[in-house]
């Protein structure tokens, strides 16, 4: 028998990524609903942030039945003829059995769900929808598609670069080294890919950019074979209302039951780390009684300023990279290529760097004629050099500020401390992370919740391999810090934005617990918000003893304030008789006063209440001059004069308030 001869093949990169969906975070219908929309909100974010515009982003999610996609499809809806054919056949009897077990289960699901905390609104949704397709019978199809349109008040993208843009793997404007959302120039063409093997319905898309006179019209799908884009047509809209923006509207197969909650809690957690958005999010059921309708408000105008892009550390840089940068530099000097061309390195350094390299190159040399080797040995150089930092100015963390507002706006807690670290490097990429620690508040379920951000992206999958959950759980004493980490309602917070996020995989669920500078500040953020708790946590406390040892003690002011009248009052009417009871008048002269009846026992229980009051407020305050927490109790209160002239006064402190005098010149 002859060998079979093997034939070599070739894949493109659309090919490739169809082939391994879950790669791009593409695993079931249910997650690829999730993930395309996330993608397609990520890009919306990226779009209006990139121009300073505060964005305004609409999200419709329209269900489609099996019917009606096949009727949009051209496809006759035949009744069944033959039952038994259909994996779905099952007898009267199985069909019972099935039922009641779905229902027991679905009793399960959102008992746990409501111990975990979660939304009522969402699970009663969702139990009311499983029963109505329970009684539909849907079960027996189990598919249903939907329709998914993202509306944005972005840049738009120019018209002849839309098919590339999004019917092309791995075409993006987001490569050059910025803090951006998308990164691989995968997401939207991951959307349009299982539309293409789902449904077979193209993609519809809407841009206009600034100022332009038409709205682009494109409905197109991808040629996965060829990684090209197949337009369908191509239109110029009127654009009368000089509308900006982009909106993309993608048919997939999805599963909404399973996945709502996933995508409300990231809708939830993405109005946490952009205040400045506002997000419409709309569920149009093929039953409207099962529709939803969310609004996530705009709380602040405040938008962090947008990332800068910048040049390459020497630290970043392969082989490859350094080719590839000789290849497109306008530079003709090697100093000149080395100090334009990558950050921390400045006129002299490059100079003192081409002199330690002896290998038959000087500063004059042009960049272009370096040989294999004279690169080898730059690339090996500027991984062993000291260079300075990469510039940490270009990135754009979300803020203290925008933090604490997103987090009192979803959760209303009822403490909240926020973090912003040092900007630290990672493989020579600069990094910030920032963290917020939240105890109390609504819709938040006793024990640890983490809340994970990269880029000021919500992370949601994979949170046992993460950085920040590992950090969080493992590496903090909780208790340390008074928080109990059972039984208190505690929300971390941590978002982390870099140049370059070092997720594990193309799907950015979560970031790997490998790297010690990112465990580091992780750890540096977390353990600073703690620290602002604890005094706050102890102050409280504080508070709280001393509200109930005066409740105690006052309990017994009445008893004590009748005993000790009594008492006076049978020793007023008694004669005085001896030293001791002689002395005792002379001293106190409250007989007299209580024999004269002007000292009544309501004037002991006032007098006792006051003394008591007194007692335990100079108590509270000696404790807490022992806890050190007297700077903590000091609140800063300014008098703002009413004109705009004003001179500053020296500040006065005060027991309890430090006061800052504002005297209107
Ligand atoms: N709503 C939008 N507004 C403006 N441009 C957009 C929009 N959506 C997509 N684009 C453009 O299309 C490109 C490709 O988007 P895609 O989602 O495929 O990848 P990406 O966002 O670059 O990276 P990633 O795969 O990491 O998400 C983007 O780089 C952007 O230039």
């Amino acid at each position: 028998m002859g060998k079979k001869i093997e034939t070599m093949q070739q894949k493109s990169p659309a090919e490739f990524f169809a082939e391994n969906k879950n790669i791009a975070g593409f695993d079931n219908p249910g997650k690829c609903l999730y993930t395309t929309v996330r993608e397609l909100v990520e890009n919306s974010l990226d779009a209006a942030e990139s121009s300073g515009q505060l964005p305004d982003i609409e999200i419709t999610i329209e269900e489609i039945s099996q019917k009606r996609m096949n009727s949009i499809r051209g496809i006759a809806n035949l009744e069944r003829v033959d039952e038994s054919l259909y994996q779905d056949f099952e007898t009267e009897d199985i069909r019972k059995k099935r039922m009641a077990k779905e229902a027991k289960e679905q009793e399960k699901l959102v008992k746990a769900a409501q111990k975990r905390g979660e939304n009522p609104e969402v699970l009663a949704g969702a139990k009311k929808e499983a029963e109505a397709k329970r009684a539909a019978g849907a079960s027996k199809s189990g598919k249903t598609f939907y329709k998914v349109t993202v509306k944005d008040n972005g840049t738009g993208m120019p018209h002849k670069d839309i098919p590339n843009l999004l019917g092309r793997v791995l075409s993006g404007t987001k490569y050059g080294l910025k803090q951006t959302r998308g990164k691989f120039g995968l997401g939207a063409k991951m959307a349009l890919i299982w539309s293409k093997m789902s449904t077979g319905l193209p993609i519809e898309v809407w841009s206009a950019r600034h100022g332009q006179s038409f709205i682009s019209y494109y409905k197109l799908d991808i040629d996965i074979h060829k990684n090209e884009p197949n337009v369908h047509k191509a239109e110029e809209l009127a654009n009368s209302d000089r509308w900006h923006g982009a909106e993309l509207s993608v048919t997939i197969l999805g599963n909404w039951q399973y996945y709502r909650a996933k995508i409300h809690k990231y809708l939830r957690q993405i109005a946490v780390i952009t205040p400045y958005a506002r997000f419409s999010f709309a569920y149009v059921a093929e039953d409207e009684k099962n529709s939803i309708r969310v609004n996530f408000t705009r709380r602040t105008d405040k938008m962090p300023a947008p990332p800068k892009e910048v040049k390459f550390h020497p630290a970043s840089v392969d082989l490859e990279l350094i080719k590839r940068l000789i290849a497109i530099t306008k530079c003709t000097t090697l100093r000149h290529f080395l100090f334009k061309d990558f950050s921390s390195i400045s006129k002299d350094y490059a100079g003192r760097l081409i002199a330690e390299m002896r290998c038959g190159v000087d500063e004059d040399t042009l960049p272009g004629e370096l040989d294999n080797k004279q690169v080898v040995s730059l690339h090996q150089l500027l991984h062993e050099a000291k260079f300075k930092d990469p510039d940490k100015d270009h990135l754009s963390p979300a803020g203290e500020y925008n933090l604490r507002l997103g987090i009192l706006k979803e959760l209303n807690p009822e403490l909240v401390a926020t973090h912003q670290g040092d900007a630290r490097v990672l493989e020579g990429h600069a990094f910030v992370v920032e963290a917020a620690v939240s105890v109390g508040g609504r819709d938040i379920k006793p024990g640890i919740n983490i809340y994970r951000f990269a880029n000021r992206i919500p992370l949601l999958f994979e949170g046992g391999s993460d950085v920040i959950t590992k950090t969080a759980l493992k590496r903090i004493n909780w208790a340390t810090y008074k928080i109990n980490q059972t039984s208190d309602k505690v929300g971390v917070f941590v978002s982390i934005v870099s140049t370059k996020i070092p997720y594990k995989g193309a799907g950015k669920e979560y970031i790997a617990d490998d790297m010690d500078e990112m465990v580091h500040a992780v750890k540096h953020a977390l353990q600073q918000c703690c620290l602002q708790l604890k005094v706050k946590i102890t102050k409280q406390q504080a508070a709280k003893e001393q509200k109930l040892r005066r409740k105690n003690l006052i309990k017994y002011v009445p008893n004590a304030a009748a005993a000790v009248f009594k008492v006076l009052q049978t020793m007023s009417e008694t004669p005085a008789v001896g030293p001791k009871r002689k002395r005792m008048e002379a001293d106190n002269d409250i007989l007299g006063p209580v024999k004269r009846r002007e000292v009544e026992e309501g004037t002991l229980v006032q007098r006792l209440t006051e003394y008591v009051e007194r007692i335990d407020t100079d108590m509270a305050l000696e404790y807490q001059m022992q806890q050190g927490m007297a700077e903590a109790m000091q609140q800063p209160l300014f008098l703002m004069p009413q004109t705009a002239q004003h001179s500053y006064g020296p500040p006065l402190q005060g027991n309890a308030v430090s006061i800052c005098l504002l005297s209107v010149a």
